[in-house]
């Protein structure tokens, strides 16, 4: 078998598809994106698939070794999520020619299926308690929220007490048994991150996502120390040697690697593995789309340490297209109290409308994160 061909597709709300074609009619999908540089990655992956063209689509590991290694520059989000993208496409093909999902490939799922947590926005504590009622309305047992806009840092005591509001706002409106996960987006430096650890430690939160910006990482360790809430970060890290400084240091207690960003399944799989070993847990990111989900799905069924799975359902980040939306068929995605079943068709386990993507692609997106400043006029993290 050989590849022949390929094809990018820009979809709202702020994705991108890739399509991979081989002489035997089998293809595969693959999602190489990261959030506001979508046409970055589809750079890179036009450069990737030049090797790519007339190889045999089974020999994933080789093909990755030579996009990872091959380049002799590597690494970092645009490189790895192209890598992922084209990694998750190639093991949907090899699924579907050997008609098994892919976690079967991998030795097997572990479990039926995975807890799911969903994202919930809003501005004031009322609207935010309200949006975790909707979703828990909806079913499921776990959210996640924003702490806070940017802290200085320095910050002033007023606001963290905004941040509690807001939190117990949450946990007052969905009740004890409730999971919230509550994401510093690496918006709060250290100082403010240890207070606010604290002080948010009688809501009794499932996480605290990000406390510190990545490049920060070392700073968890102090924040690991004084705060018995569980500490997860790991969107912003692409590879185990990203992950592999704070795993060997004990600086969080789940990682949370994004197929889609992070070399896609073939080094996901090898990230979590290295996380067991340090009795790390595994909660894979992915405000992405369907095809994203289905990689993080045969992830999390192979990996004994994943405990839940970030996803999109009903979260449309302003610009409409929902995660279901590009499916021939919805129910693929089965969500039953809190959980959502691992997909069991071959390969990625999904179908993709490609009539529906194509008619997307054609406006595409323009997303971006937006540009935001502090009152002194100097650039905020968004
Ligand atoms: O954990 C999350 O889902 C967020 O931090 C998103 O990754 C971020 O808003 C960029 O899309
Ligand atoms: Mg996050």
């Amino acid at each position: 078998m050989r590849i022949t061909g390929y094809q990018t597709y820009l979809v709202p709300p702020r994705w991108l598809f890739l399509k991979i074609v081989t002489d035997e009619g089998i293809s595969g999908w693959g999602e190489p994106v990261i959030e506001g540089r979508a046409r970055t990655v589809k750079a890179a992956v036009d450069e990737l698939m030049g090797y790519l063209l007339g190889k045999d689509p089974l020999k994933i590991e080789d093909h990755w070794n030579v996009m990872y290694r091959g380049g002799f520059y590597r690494g970092g989000p645009i490189l790895m999520s192209a890598i992922a993208g084209i990694d998750q496409a190639l093991w949907d093909i090899k699924g579907k020619f050997y008609n098994a999902p892919i976690h079967e490939l991998m030795g097997g799922a572990c479990r039926e299926s995975i807890r799911v947590y969903s994202w919930i926005g809003g501005d004031r504590p009322a609207d935010v308690a309200r949006a975790a009622k909707k979703v828990v309305e909806r079913g499921f047992t776990a959210v996640k929220m924003n702490a806070t806009e940017e802290l200085h840092y320095i910050d002033s005591y007023a606001k963290v007490e905004q941040v509690i509001e807001r939190v117990a706002g949450v946990r007052e409106e969905v009740g004890n048994e409730i999971g919230i996960g509550i994401d510093f987006h690496g918006r709060v430096h250290k100082p403010m991150a240890k207070l606010l650890a604290k002080e948010l430690e009688p809501f009794h939160p499932m996480f605290i996502e990000e406390p510190v910006l990545p490049e920060n990482n070392e700073a968890l360790r102090e924040i690991t120390a004084i705060t018995s809430i569980p500490i997860a970060t790991g969107e912003r890290m692409f590879s185990r040697w990203d992950f592999k400084t704070v795993l060997a240091n004990g600086y969080c207690d789940i990682i949370q690697p994004d197929l889609s960003h992070a070399g896609g399944i073939t080094e996901c799989k090898k990230i979590a593995a290295m996380a067991e070993a340090y009795d790390v847990a595994l909660a894979p990111h992915c405000p992405l789309g369907p095809i994203a989900l289905s990689a993080c799905l045969q992830v999390d069924a192979t990996s004994h340490n994943a405990f839940i799975q970030e996803q999109s359902l009903g979260i449309h980040y302003n610009q409409g297209s929902d995660l279901l939306d590009y499916l021939v068929d919805q129910s693929v995605f089965d969500y039953k109290n809190g959980y959502v079943k691992i997909p069991t068709g071959a390969g990625l386990g999904i179908e993709i409308n490609e009539e529906q993507v194509r008619k997307m692609a054609e406006t595409g997106h323009d997303w971006k994160n937006p540009v935001w400043r502090h009152d002194d006029g100097s650039v905020a993290e968004w």
